[in-house]
């Protein structure tokens, strides 16, 4: 029974929340008490995280959308139809706790056979600007394929596998949009963007050009095609309560070539919409609503 995976998380790890009469999703602005959760959210089926809040609208009509977190400022929600979009902010932490209110919500919303994707940008490395790339696996700064959390005083080591049927899946949605390259490869996240990421150009930097071209060089042979800041933890949240994860990122430049990014805003915006367009695709796909012209 895969139908609610997170039922499985909840009785192993968190009895206590879950006996609570009242439970408070805090950063959401949302709760079981205040809120009708089954009846606003218990038809969601795919769930499409992105970093900022200005990139939440893809799915709907600008007009009659409406944020569902209003009373708070940390992240913002919508949601048409079957599909809910969330912003995550920038980098692990702000992700996990997002990721940890969104998870309880889709338990408490009793949602059943959810796919959750990210959405986002990214620094390629040797692929074209514009490319997107599918990950199948998420690696941390020594290419390792796994997550350390810390857990009290323990580093907890966690899977970053993403679901490999999923992401073929999202492969064969690519064909339908041939102006863009698309390829699955590894993801490696970070916990900066700059000193983090192998960049020259940052306030502090303590090392070479040519170590940096080194080290990308080394990255780009372990099979990783881009950089970004969220995609570990969330393979890893999402892999530990059974949801069907995957994540989807534009690169915005080659790292092997420059650390700037200097595209035109226009540019910028189009090759955002990359992603967005392969995952209304995928999501069209999936309800059988999709009618390629
Ligand atoms: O996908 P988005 O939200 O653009 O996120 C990427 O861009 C941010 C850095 O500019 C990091 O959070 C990175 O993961
Ligand atoms: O180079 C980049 C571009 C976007 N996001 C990142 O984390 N790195």
């Amino acid at each position: 029974m895969t139908n609610r995976p997170y039922d499985f998380v909840f009785s192993l790890y968190t009895p206590l929340s879950l006996s609570h009469p009242l439970y408070i999703l805090y950063h959401l602005d949302l709760g079981t008490k205040t809120h009708n959760l089954p009846a606003m959210f218990g038809d969601v089926k795919f769930v499409c995280v992105r970093g900022s809040s200005n990139r939440m609208k893809a799915f709907g009509s600008e007009e009659d959308m409406q944020d569902i977190c209003t009373g708070t400022d940390r992240y913002c929600m919508y949601k048409t139809g079957p599909v809910l979009s969330i912003n995550h902010g920038m980098g692990i932490p702000s992700i996990s706790i997002m990721l940890h209110e969104l998870i309880k919500l889709l338990y408490y919303a009793k949602c059943y056979d959810v796919t959750i994707i990210r959405i986002g940008t990214s620094g390629g490395i040797g692929i074209e600007p514009g490319s997107i790339v599918i990950t199948d696996t998420a690696v941390d700064s020594f290419f390792k394929p796994q997550f350390e959390q810390i857990i009290l005083d323990t580093v907890v080591t966690q899977n970053t596998e993403l679901d490999k049927e999923l992401a073929e899946e999202l492969l064969k949605c690519s064909k339908e949009v041939p102006d863009f390259p698309t390829l699955i490869g590894h993801t490696m996240c970070t916990y900066d963007f700059y000193e983090g990421q192998g960049r020259l150009d940052g306030a502090l930097c303590s090392f070479s050009n040519e170590k940096k071209l080194d080290y990308l060089q080394r990255a780009y042979k372990t099979g990783i095609r881009n950089i970004e800041m969220e995609s570990s933890v969330f393979a890893a949240m999402c892999g530990l309560c059974g949801l069907k994860a995957a994540v989807v990122c534009v690169t915005l430049l080659n790292r092997l070539e420059c650390d700037q990014i200097n595209l035109p805003r226009e540019v910028l915006l189009e090759y955002q919409q990359h992603p967005q367009k392969l995952i209304s695709i995928f999501i069209k796909k999936r309800l059988g609503r999709y009618n390629p012209k």
